[in-house]
């Protein structure tokens, strides 16, 4: 069986036998947990398809390896690898605070326009939460990867630059509430149509295949409008215009009541429900974080900007038991590119001890077999680490919070799956 590339045809994969997939170790933690991913995600397949199917793991450097072995953070020949070979693999690389270089997790997504960052939540019997329904808890978090205020167009105070920018602001367009100009740093929120446009329809899309019934939009409109509030009518006018009447939106609701009343309006939207069709509706940021907790259930699919997203992810894993088991992706659906990656960072304190959770990269890793089509062997890891969990036999973070569980190493914790496949 000879190693090949995985190509494309118009964002459709072709994935060879043995395909070559490129995975970025990671800072922190990410040696240990990639190590047991590695582990677990080759036992899958091999147990999935008898030895007639393999992955090819190709290390690219990116993060604190990278810079230690060429001088730089992200090398061009890692964007190029990624970019020729599809899709990737990564351990979470640091990003220092308030200076030095900027994200490389996010300059990953921008470089390779990963538009999507997937991040699904579900839960695992027998996972300790704080929510007295914990399975309620099953969304799709559809999280705009590339634009917001979290682009890093910034400013530091006291510079020339941001000096510059704040007299245009004052001068030029007539900004009145910078409190204090002297002393302020800068940041720049770009949120466009096209970029609003592709990630609401992935979602639908998403919820179409995966049979949600909902979507919701998450912005804060009310306070920023021309960017998160034209994220929400620009992904209405989406939905109603590519997607017609396999939804019914919130928007159309709101004219029915505005013409017929609410009572028709409900009416309206029991029988679109009846019919299958995906509900589009919306929540102000803040109040969505206070549903999630008491009503999860009402809610399947979200889509929201960078950085709602990056809180409503954090959030939302730890009404499933923490961040450990909350796995993620960056796609862009359009090409069929992808880096698959855990949600959280590199946890410092534990790097190297070999004893942190493994499940979120394990679990990304089940994505990417689910993208190559690989359903066989992404349901084996599933199901093992459905079978270690409600066995109790838990790495750290679950065993300080469940009663009579066996503690075990990462390491040892990727042992068990795979004696549990
Ligand atoms: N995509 C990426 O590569 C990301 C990178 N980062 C970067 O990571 C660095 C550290 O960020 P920080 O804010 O501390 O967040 P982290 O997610 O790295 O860690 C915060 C805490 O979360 C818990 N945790 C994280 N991972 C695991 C795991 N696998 N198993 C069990 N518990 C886990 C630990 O909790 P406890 O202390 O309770 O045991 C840990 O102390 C920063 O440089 C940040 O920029 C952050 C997020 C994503
Ligand atoms: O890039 C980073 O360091 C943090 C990114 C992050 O928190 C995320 O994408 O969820
Ligand atoms: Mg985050």
């Amino acid at each position: 069986m000879s190693s090949q590339k995985i190509t494309t045809n118009n964002g459709i994969l072709n994935v060879p036998d043995k395909p070559i997939i490129p995975f970025i170790e990671g800072d922190g933690i990410g040696p240990d947990i990639w190590k047991a991913a590695n582990k677990v995600l080759d036992a899958a397949v091999e147990k999935a398809y008898d030895g007639k199917k393999a992955i090819e793991w190709k290390e690219v450097l990116a993060g604190q390896k990278a810079y230690d072995k060429t001088g730089e953070w992200l090398p061009q020949e890692t964007l190029d690898t990624i970019n020729e070979y599809l899709l990737a693999i990564k351990g979470p690389l640091t990003t220092p605070i308030g200076g030095g270089i900027r994200s490389l997790n996010v300059a990953l997504r921008q470089e390779l326009d990963l538009f999507t960052c997937l991040r699904p939540v579900r839960y695992f019997e027998g996972v300790p939460s704080p929510l007295k329904r914990p399975e309620e808890t099953d969304m799709v978090i559809f999280r705009e990867n590339t634009e917001d205020i979290y682009a890093g167009i910034e400013f530091q105070e006291g510079t020339d630059e941001a000096k510059k920018v704040i007299d245009f602001l004052q001068d030029e367009m007539g900004a009145k509430n910078i409190r204090f100009p002297e002393t302020s740093g800068i940041g720049i929120k770009p949120v466009s149509k096209e970029g609003t446009e592709r990630l609401v329809r992935s979602a639908i899309n998403y919820a179409i295949e995966n049979n949600r019934p909902s979507v919701t939009l998450v912005h804060k409109g009310n306070i920023m409008k021309f960017t998160e509030g034209a994220f929400k009518a620009w992904g209405y006018a989406l939905a109603e215009r590519e997607f017609g009447d396999k939804v019914f939106t919130w928007n159309a609701y709101d004219k029915i009541v505005e013409e017929e009343g609410r009572e028709a309006a409900d009416k309206a939207q029991s029988e679109a429900e009846a019919e299958g069709k995906i509900i589009i509706k919306d929540a102000i940021a803040d109040i969505f974080l206070q549903q999630i907790l008491l009503r999860p259930k009402d809610f399947g699919v979200v889509a929201t900007m960078n950085l709602n997203g990056d809180y409503i992810s954090d959030a939302l894993a730890a009404q499933v038991g923490g961040i450990g088991i909350a796995p993620g992706a960056n796609i862009n659906y359009e090409t069929g590119h992808a880096i698959f990656e855990a949600t959280h960072g590199t946890a410092p304190k534990y790097a190297g001890l070999d004893k942190v959770n493994p499940s979120s990269v394990i679990l990304s890793g089940v994505l990417m077999l689910e993208h190559i089509g690989w359903q066989e062997a992404a349901d084996l890891v599933t199901k093992a680490v459905e079978k270690t969990i409600a066995s109790k036999v838990v790495t750290y973070d679950f065993a300080r919070l469940m009663d009579g569980a066996k503690e075990v190493k990462c390491s040892e914790f990727a042992d068990e799956l795979v004696k549990n496949m």
